[in-house]
């Protein structure tokens, strides 16, 4: 994949590690970078930890959607939140990240979307956000030469958009400046545990003593919880996101129809992808997960086609360790970067249908592509919470490809969990419980 060199990804982070904190993020994604920078901006001692490089998985890979638009009223408070502190983050780097109040836009191809998008609309009341419905006639004011008539769409203003790989390394910088220790290159392979509870973390670069670590490992969270004896039913889905070539300008705001969603990107060129379709390789964990996954699969809301089986050293591979100790490498170490490849007959459709969707674009050509794996959970929903049953250990994963917007406001309700703050949410829904059955490998840890 080649991603655009900025400023923000030219700075690295080698290390060394220190040898004790008062919390160790584990993973430098979005939601880890955004919790680090949140506790240090509360006076803690901080070290975030990166097997690979800032944001180098799914957070430099999405579609840079900032959206509250269609959110889980559950979610939709914490987007909400996040809405106010990107503008905020973003006064706070010198680093142009572009972020532009751009709006989302879905295009409904019936009149039950449409009916599923009203019934959303008190929800967006409750919290402010400013969504609204559009016929048809109002869609082609906000794209202009739009090609085919919809039964009408979903609007939300106040959506926003940035670049995802200048944005995450931005953060980064963010909270080295606020005292964070960032090390890049240094995957954490186990916790250390003493008396029932945790009492640091063994990296491949030593031991760093702590009693708080938030895992935010996204498509690895799962696999580094099994090995400490914790069931987590995280699946990962591959997704194919396309950068065309610079073309006609359309419209400031981002959008979903039918089969390609489309973002303007600071470059000039649109983000295409497609959010009914993403790929799943069975391995292990999906035969183990399926139960829990039977509503979802039912229901589709992924477009999910089956993969036989991952390439080597995935997560869900069939030959990736699934237990090992902290005096070997760990999978984290056997790979730094997860680093899918796009699916070619997608990107052809991808640029067949923006075009027919809006004939002034002409050929569309692209740049550049590449794909990410969406790290989901069985109700699409993250999980944030603590471990009841390992103290000291705090989870937010399974954002379920929605992880970029609410990033900020993810990292201020885990940072909240880890210190005890009100984070002034109900995170009911998000408890790492309602997965519970109560099977020797149910949340309970090894010892
Ligand atoms: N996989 C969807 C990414 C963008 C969004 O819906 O916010």
């Amino acid at each position: 994949m080649k991603f655009p060199i900025s400023e923000a990804t030219l700075v690295t982070y080698p290390g060394p590690v220190p040898t004790e904190v008062d919390v160790v993020v584990i993973g430098a994604g979005v939601i880890g970078v955004c919790t680090a920078l949140f506790l240090a901006q509360d006076g803690h001692k901080v070290a975030l930890l990166e097997k690979g490089r800032i944001a180098c998985e799914q957070s430099s890979r999405n579609w840079g959607w900032i959206r509250q638009q269609g959110r889980d009223p559950d979610e939709l408070p914490i987007t909400a939140e996040a809405n106010r502190l990107w503008r905020e983050l973003a006064a706070q780097t010198n680093i142009d990240i572009g972020l532009v109040q751009g709006g989302v836009t879905y295009l409904a191809e019936t009149a039950e979307e449409m009916e599923t998008y009203a019934n959303w609309l008190p929800h967006a009341k409750t919290h402010g956000v400013d969504s609204r419905l559009l016929s048809d006639a109002e869609i082609a004011q906000v794209f202009p030469g739009i090609s085919r008539r919809f039964a009408g769409a979903l609007h939300t203003p106040s959506d926003m958009r940035a670049e995802p790989w200048v944005t995450v390394p931005a953060l980064a910088g963010i909270a080295a400046r606020a005292g964070v220790t960032v090390v890049e290159n240094c995957a954490v392979r186990c916790l250390d545990r003493e008396a029932g509870r945790v009492s640091g973390v063994v990296t491949e670069a030593g031991v760093i003593k702590t009693t708080q670590v938030v895992l935010a490992a996204g498509a690895w969270s799962s696999l580094f919880l099994r090995n400490e004896g914790i069931s987590l039913p995280q699946l990962s889905v591959r997704a194919t996101v396309a950068a065309t070539h610079p073309l006609p300008h359309l419209s400031q705001g981002a959008a979903a129809a039918e089969n390609v969603a489309f973002r303007p990107r600071s470059d000039g060129g649109y983000s295409l992808a497609a959010g009914g379709f993403h790929e799943l390789f069975v391995g292990p964990d999906a035969f183990r997960a399926l139960p829990k996954f039977l509503t979802q699969l039912k229901q589709d809301p992924f477009g999910t086609r089956f993969l036989p089986k991952a390439p080597k050293g995935f997560p869900d591979a069939w030959g990736t360790k699934r237990k090992w100790k902290g005096d070997a490498p760990s999978p984290f170490e056997e790979m730094r970067v997860l680093n899918p490849l796009p699916n070619q007959k997608k990107l052809t459709d991808l640029c067949r249908d923006f075009a027919a969707l809006f004939p002034q674009m002409g050929d569309v050509t692209l740049k550049t592509a590449w794909a990410g794996m969406i790290d989901t959970m069985p109700d699409v929903v993250p999980v944030m919470d603590r471990v009841d049953a390992l103290p000291g250990l705090t989870i937010g994963t399974g954002f379920s490809g929605h992880g970029f917007g609410i990033g900020p406001g993810a990292g201020k309700v885990l940072a909240g969990l880890v210190t005890g703050a009100d984070v002034a949410h109900d995170l009911t829904r998000f408890r790492l419980s309602r997965f519970s059955d109560g099977s020797p490998m149910d949340i309970g840890p090894s010892v």
